[in-house]
């Protein structure tokens, strides 16, 4: 099996691949900012070798076990939750409410029943009745987000990867040793889970600075018209035109004695204060820069914090946040090796956003899905295309 990727709803973003087998499993989460979703389809093409198609019922073994083997790719897709409506039209073109899972014994008589989650799965869910006829079997935000995470990580290789002075190493990660373990997933907030296995976990702490901040904050800044835009800037900027370092206090000097160098930032936009400048003399650039700087270091800060107050070692960063950006995990690595000199990791997400979704879409499993999960893990193991748009 492999992972179909791509998105749409953004200008300038990759298409998400057109499935040409029989589409099943959608399952999406509504965000705050963004929509996911996730599907499965199979492939409808012929298998060079044996002249019969992929998706004829072949059968393998594995121990005693007989599967049918089914060659197929799981689907990723996003859009902005302001566009819902370009979602539910990618929906209906292309058909992904009407593969199977219809009539699930909870449903009203005759409605096809699709997982969702995050808090659109409420707000929303009498457009998708009256638009699509479908109705949104609801799951719970931290179930999804914990339960995404663990299959993504058991489930795909070279799913986790560490990020530190612009290396990118992927981690091996043995299924016996995974947990306990805190999974941070930066949306528009910031929720911060102690995971200790599969269904078992706390949400230990939050915070409202977050995506939402950044791009919200962003937007009114810099003029930026997309978070790629912003995000763009940030490349290009300076923060320091903008912070108030240790040096710019100190007279160019290092505070040494408690460990702050020079170029430590003191004070995020800090400079602002003491300059007779206004936001139109700064340069959008080191305004995204700074902006993104403080984000990242604070929830990085944050983070360490609740490692620390529970032991844990590993820290997993999901959310689209992150958006496999250099910049934005460098800071949040640094911050989370400063502070915990060295003793904490910070690891990253290839399907970062895709946490609550994959969780939602694994939830089908209720119905007999893990084990079709299990079968095409087993038999094609993920390949290692990237995810969203990093
Ligand atoms: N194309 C985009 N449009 C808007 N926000 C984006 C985009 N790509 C990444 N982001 C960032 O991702 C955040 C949303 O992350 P996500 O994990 O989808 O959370 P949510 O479930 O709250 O929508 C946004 O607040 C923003 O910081
Ligand atoms: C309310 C939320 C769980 C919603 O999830 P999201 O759409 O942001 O992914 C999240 O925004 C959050 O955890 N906010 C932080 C709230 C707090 O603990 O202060």
């Amino acid at each position: 099996m492999d992972l179909g990727v791509g998105e749409v709803g953004t200008p300038g973003n990759s298409k998400p691949h057109q499935p040409s087998g029989q589409i099943s499993h959608l399952a999406l989460d509504i965000g705050g900012s963004l929509i996911k979703l996730v599907y499965f389809s199979t492939y409808d093409d012929v298998d060079d070798e044996t002249g019969r198609s992929a998706t004829e019922s072949l059968s393998v073994y594995n121990g005693n076990k007989k599967y049918p083997a089914l060659k197929g790719r799981l689907h990723f897709a996003k859009f902005e939750t302001t566009k819902i409506n370009d979602c539910l039209e990618f929906i209906q073109k292309n058909q992904l409410h009407l593969g199977g899972c219809q009539h699930l014994q909870s449903s009203p008589i005759d409605k096809t029943v699709i997982k969702a989650t995050g808090g659109g799965a409420y707000k929303y869910a009498d457009l998708f009745e009256e638009k699509l006829g479908i109705c949104l079997d609801k799951e719970d935000e931290m179930d999804c987000l914990v339960a995404g995470a663990n299959f993504l990580l058991k489930g795909i290789h070279q799913e986790a990867f560490t990020y530190m002075d612009g290396q990118k190493e992927f981690v091996q990660i043995d299924h016996n040793d995974l947990y306990p373990y805190l999974l941070v997933n930066i949306g528009s907030g910031v929720s911060m889970l102690k995971v200790d296995g599969d269904g078992k976990f706390e949400r230990v702490s939050g915070t409202n600075v977050g995506g939402g901040t950044f791009w919200g904050l962003g937007r009114l800044l810099t003029n930026s018209k997309s978070f790629d835009e912003l995000l763009e800037l940030s490349h290009k900027g300076n923060n320091r035109v903008i912070d108030m370092l240790v040096g710019d206090i100190y007279g160019g000097m290092d505070y040494s004695k408690i460990g702050l160098s020079s170029t430590t930032i003191a004070s995020s936009f800090g400079k602002a204060i003491s300059d007779s400048k206004e936001l139109a003399d700064y340069r959008p650039e080191d305004i995204a820069r700074s902006l993104l700087r403080m984000i990242s270091n604070n929830i990085g800060q944050i983070s360490y914090l609740n490692a620390l107050r529970f032991g844990l070692k590993r820290i997993f960063f999901g959310g689209f946040f992150i958006r496999g950006h250099a910049y934005t995990m460098d800071t949040i690595a640094v911050a989370v090796h400063f502070w915990s000199k060295g003793e904490a990791k910070a690891m990253f997400l290839r399907h970062e956003g895709f946490l609550g979704a994959s969780g939602a879409f694994r939830s089908y499993g209720k119905r007999g899905l893990d084990d079709l999960m299990l079968q095409l893990i087993q038999q094609f193991p993920f390949t290692a295309s990237p995810a969203g748009d990093i």
